[in-house]
């Protein structure tokens, strides 16, 4: 796929998302909205011409799974409506190759903001670990882009631009002498972030509650997910 026209622009985005989301916090203000137990939801107060784009940036520790099975299941297709509730409808629209798809996806209408679309490249890659301690770490990024065979259709609904990545970092904690490792030595740290640009204009107070209350919904339903998939099937490192 290295040939592929939009392989450049895979390249780039995907090197500043692994940059992105392994500086953490880094000194921004970032503004704690949502935390349950492991999960730590941030977000960024951000407008561009008076449309809300509020970066978001959640992490989350999972037991029991790595890091390749976490975003596994985030890039798969055949998974994506057992986990992700706002989709209506979902389609492949083209397939560069075995590690990147391009998506079109007919989000559900969130009353009372105006149904939305999204088409973007999806790429799922392994990258060297960055600290001792850390098996492996894998990502997948969803960046939006554009086709001339599926361009917006404004009458039906609103195109929404969004960058997205999944980091997740596979800790292995030593098993007993001579025993084997089991998901019990598994740990996966998981970075998650956003940002989505609505496309066109809704209330800024109407997006923010519709974040609010999806964001932290969607990481914890997505991660259940996982784990309850993962949990009788051998390790997939
Ligand atoms: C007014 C537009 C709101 C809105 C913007 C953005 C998204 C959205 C699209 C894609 C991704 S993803 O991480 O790439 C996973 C693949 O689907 C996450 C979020 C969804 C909504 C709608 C459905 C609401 C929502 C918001 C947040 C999380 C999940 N759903």
């Amino acid at each position: 796929a290295e040939y592929h026209r939009l392989w450049p622009e895979i390249e780039r985005v995907t090197k500043e998302q692994i940059k992105y989301a392994q500086m953490g916090l880094g000194n921004d203000a970032w503004h704690l909205f949502a935390e349950e137990g492991e999960m730590k939801m941030y977000r960024r107060e951000e407008e561009v011409n008076g449309l809300v784009v509020d970066p978001l940036k959640a992490c989350h520790v999972v037991k029991g799974v790595t890091a390749h099975e976490m975003c596994h299941y985030f890039f798969s297709p055949q998974y994506r409506y057992d986990w992700e509730t706002t989709l209506e409808h979902m389609t492949v629209v083209e397939n560069i190759s075995d590690d990147t798809l391009i998506f079109l996806q007919l989000h559900k209408r969130i009353w009372p903001a105006t149904q939305r679309d999204a088409l973007f490249w999806s790429h799922i890659r392994q990258v060297p670990p960055n600290e001792p301690g850390v098996r492996d770490i894998w990502i997948v990024v969803n960046n939006s882009t554009e086709l001339p065979k599926h361009p917006p259709d404004n009458k039906k609904c609103i195109r929404l631009f969004l960058t997205v990545c999944l980091l997740c970092q596979t800790i292995v904690s030593s098993p007993k002498e001579g025993a084997s490792i089991t998901r019990d030595n598994l740990t996966c740290k998981i970075t998650y972030c956003s940002v989505v640009n609505p496309g066109g204009w809704a209330p800024a107070s109407v997006l923010r509650a519709v974040y609010k209350r999806e964001y932290p919904k969607f990481l914890k339903r997505f991660t259940a997910y996982v784990i309850d998939q993962c949990k009788n099937k051998p390790i997939m490192f």
